[in-house]
């Protein structure tokens, strides 16, 4: 099934054997990156360029633009979410006038995503959990997932601490069918807790956050991924990361999809593992660099988002493997990045669209 997943994959892989301009292969907005956490962000936005896209931009802590400008002149970068001042005054601020307060950074935030004029907006890497930061991009995740008033919205991959968002607030990604979410065993155990708590007659919002922090990691099988899916109300995508990576999509209640699903007595939706050879080395970084590689590759997908999430899983893995081979016990996430290309070519071969002139 993975296989067949790349194979999709390589239909909607941009040529550059038709002439195009700057922007048209990818343009991927990564929204994160705090004063704790200043390499996730740089990780992910490297990794979009590094799969192909044409320009990557960072929206960040104001105490992180400097670090994240100084790793490459690549990335543009954009200090545009809440600084650690503001934190602090809406931290203090009573829950009704935090909401007012988060509702309208949200609508800044969406100003300078839409500025970009992204094909996919990567949502999480470094973003850290601070009040304000959380509450502004919890409600900009919201107005993303509905995918603009036309629903020609960009692609929205949610990891690591935009996970967070989704744990407190499981609604805020539902009807959301160009999403995919990136968890690891603990996120994921996080939103399948809070989605369940949800879902009972009468919850109230806390009870979703609490259930969330109570979580523990269970075991990673390919069921998890599509009943977490389906417990976000189908249509979104799922990125189990783990020894194997599983990957899943359930339809939407009603759908087209999952009524000819139910005609067949089953369920529906499509759920696969992808356990394409990785490395041993667990150095941090490496979901952040899977979910910039997805912005590229879903800026390309269109619905597709499972054979882009498969795509960009494989990628990860052989990248992570040829850095390991060379670096070994000293392999470092910068490493894996410069790994990409041939790792895209391997995993996804004949999609240059020209003949590369060989050396002598
Ligand atoms: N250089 C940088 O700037 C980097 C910045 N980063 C940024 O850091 C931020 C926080 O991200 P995070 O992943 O540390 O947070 P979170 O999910 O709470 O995990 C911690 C907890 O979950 C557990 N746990 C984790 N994985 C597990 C697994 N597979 N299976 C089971 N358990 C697992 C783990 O368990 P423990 O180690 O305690 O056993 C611990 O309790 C985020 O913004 C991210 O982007 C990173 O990207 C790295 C590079
Ligand atoms: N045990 C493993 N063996 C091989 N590959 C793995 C293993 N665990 C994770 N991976 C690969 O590493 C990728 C990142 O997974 P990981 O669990 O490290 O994410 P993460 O915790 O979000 O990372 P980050 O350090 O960026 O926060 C996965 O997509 C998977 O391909």
């Amino acid at each position: 099934m993975a296989a067949e997943a790349c194979l999709r994959a390589r239909k909607f892989v941009p040529s550059f054997a038709v002439p195009f301009h700057k922007g048209q292969h990818g343009r991927v907005v990564v929204i994160g990156g705090s004063i704790e956490y200043s390499g996730a962000p740089c990780y992910a936005a490297m990794a979009a360029l590094r799969t192909g896209a044409d320009l990557a931009w960072v929206i960040c802590a104001p105490e992180a633009a400097g670090a994240i400008k100084a790793f490459s002149p690549e990335l543009i970068v954009i200090p545009g979410l809440p600084s650690a001042e503001e934190n602090e005054r809406v931290a203090r601020l009573p829950a009704a006038r935090r909401d007012a307060v988060a509702r309208l950074a949200a609508q800044n935030l969406l100003g300078l995503v839409r500025a970009a004029r992204p094909s996919a907006v990567v949502v999480g890497p470094g973003l850290g959990r601070e009040v304000a930061v959380q509450a502004a991009v919890s409600a900009a995740i919201e107005m993303l997932c509905q995918g603009g008033e036309d629903g020609t919205g960009p692609a929205v991959v949610l990891d690591a601490d935009a996970l967070w968002a989704v744990a407190c607030k499981p609604s805020i990604v539902r009807g959301g069918s160009r999403v995919v979410i990136t968890p690891n065993a603990a996120e994921a155990a996080r939103i399948a807790a809070a989605a369940a708590a949800a879902a009972k007659p009468e919850a109230a919002a806390a009870d979703a956050r609490a259930a969330a922090a109570a979580a523990k990691p269970g075991p990673a099988e390919e069921g998890g991924a599509l009943g977490l899916s389906k417990a976000l109300g189908g249509g979104v995508t799922v990125v189990l990361k783990g020894a194997e990576d599983v990957v899943a999509r359930a339809p939407v209640p009603g759908s087209a999809a999952a009524k000819a699903a139910g005609a067949d007595g089953a369920d529906g939706g499509e759920a696969f593992a992808v356990s394409h050879a990785g490395s041993p080395r667990r150095c941090g970084g490496q979901g952040d660099v899977l979910a910039g590689a997805l912005g590229a590759l879903a800026s390309w997908a269109g619905d597709d988002l499972p054979a882009a999430s498969a795509a960009a899983c494989a990628i990860l893995r052989d990248a992570a493997r040829s850095a390991f081979a060379k670096h070994r016990r000293a392999t470092v996430t910068p490493d894996i990045l410069s790994e990409l290309g041939l790792a895209f070519e391997r995993v996804l071969p004949d999609t240059l669209g020209v003949e590369l002139e060989r050396a002598e």
